[in-house]
């Protein structure tokens, strides 16, 4: 067999024209693991209320982050797997989970090159329905459909790999090294308190309380809030932060569901106005920036910041391409392209 790996990310708008916008966002809010309600409702929701007024709103947001080459988010994944290919001796393709570059002509680009078996990275560190499993989901029912003599793997969620923490702890310490920050924010995108409800594997550990993600249970295989906190505890550890000095909320909620809690736009009013003046944020959710960080955080966080007495406001950059995290990352890779294939 002849092995190959498939880089897979969200994906982005063609072009930040609102038409655009709003196809993408159709594609992207139209799947039922992301808005996970039924059919009827999910397409009442979706076409008949937020396609009429988000994609707007979103599409000047976009305008805002968009570089001369196109989505950010699109641009440093390609950085990245240009890296990864130049660590790694298989053929390293790169695919988005919604729009152009989708997961088929990924697949495809690789079976033309002669590769039947695949690894298939999802460039999240933590898992959820909305964005591993979503992946997961449609790339095998690829397979089945068009590519049967294909076989897969996936990488896990790396969200407390030494390796990957070390980096991200890294990454961090080389833009905090001259500041004296007063507070560390670890900002995760939220999800629904329903999906992590309806990933749980035991049916009854997640209780959202605060507690049970704390406790050692098999459901946190699955737990996407058990995951960003271990991600902020091994990074923070790394770092040795004191335990007053940092934190973690999560981003980018919609809808009126309850999301996960406590939300970055009001922990950072909150510090703010309870006198912080210097704070930084991180936001390891993401492998590449891309309009959640850049404009979500860098513009809209900061003004929050601002108007409430804050003074100096510090966005860590995402891994993108650095070296180290490319390099970590094809560590992995070279570790499963070297393990031999059992015949089946
Ligand atoms: C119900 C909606 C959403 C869920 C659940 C959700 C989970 C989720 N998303 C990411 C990563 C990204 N999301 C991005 C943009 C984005 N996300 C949603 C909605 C949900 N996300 C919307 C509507 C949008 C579009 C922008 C907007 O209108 O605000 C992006 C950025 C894409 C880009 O082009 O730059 C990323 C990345 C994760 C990791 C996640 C669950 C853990
Ligand atoms: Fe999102
Ligand atoms: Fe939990």
């Amino acid at each position: 067999m002849s092995k190959g790996v498939l880089l897979v990310n969200l994906g982005s708008p063609d072009s930040t024209d609102p038409k655009d916008v709003k196809k993408y966002l159709g594609e992207f809010l139209m799947d039922p693991r992301v808005i996970d309600v039924p059919t009827w409702a999910r397409t009442l929701l979706v076409k008949g209320i937020i396609l009429n007024t988000r994609p707007k709103k979103s599409a000047e947001a976009y305008q805002k982050i968009w570089w001369k080459e196109g989505s950010p988010l699109i641009v440093l994944s390609q950085r990245l797997q240009k890296k990864v290919s130049r660590f790694s001796d298989i053929p390293i393709g790169l695919a988005m989970r919604y729009g152009k570059m989708n997961i088929k002509d990924g697949l495809q680009q690789l079976n033309d090159q002669g590769v039947d078996e695949v690894l298939i990275v999802p460039l999240y560190p933590q898992f959820a329905m909305a964005t591993t499993e979503t992946i997961l989901v449609l790339a095998e029912e690829l397979r089945k459909e068009f590519f049967p003599h294909m076989r897969f793997s996936d990488l896990p969620p790396f969200y407390n790999n030494e390796a990957y923490t070390k980096v991200l702890a890294k990454s961090i310490a080389e833009q905090l090294e001259n500041l004296d920050y007063e507070h560390l924010l670890f900002s995760y995108h939220g999800v629904p308190e329903r999906h992590i409800r309806k990933s749980d594997v035991t049916k009854s550990h997640c209780k959202i309380d605060g507690s049970c993600c704390q406790t050692a249970s098999a459901a946190h295989q699955f737990c996407y809030r058990h995951q960003c906190y271990e991600t902020t505890r091994l990074v923070a550890e790394e770092l040795q932060l004191k335990p007053d000095t940092f934190s973690t909320s999560f981003q980018s909620r919609l809808g009126f569901d309850p999301w996960l809690q406590p939300y970055t736009d009001r922990t950072i009013e909150r510090m703010g106005k309870q006198g912080i003046k210097k704070m930084a944020i991180v936001t390891p959710a993401f492998v590449s920036d891309c309009l959640e960080t850049l404009e979500e955080i860098a513009m809209e966080g900061e003004e929050i910041f601002h108007e409430v007495g804050g003074k100096e406001f510090t966005t860590i950059p995402c891994l993108n391409d650095r070296d180290d995290w490319a390099q970590t990352l094809s560590s992995w890779i070279n570790e499963w392209a070297e393990v031999k294939t059992e015949l089946a």
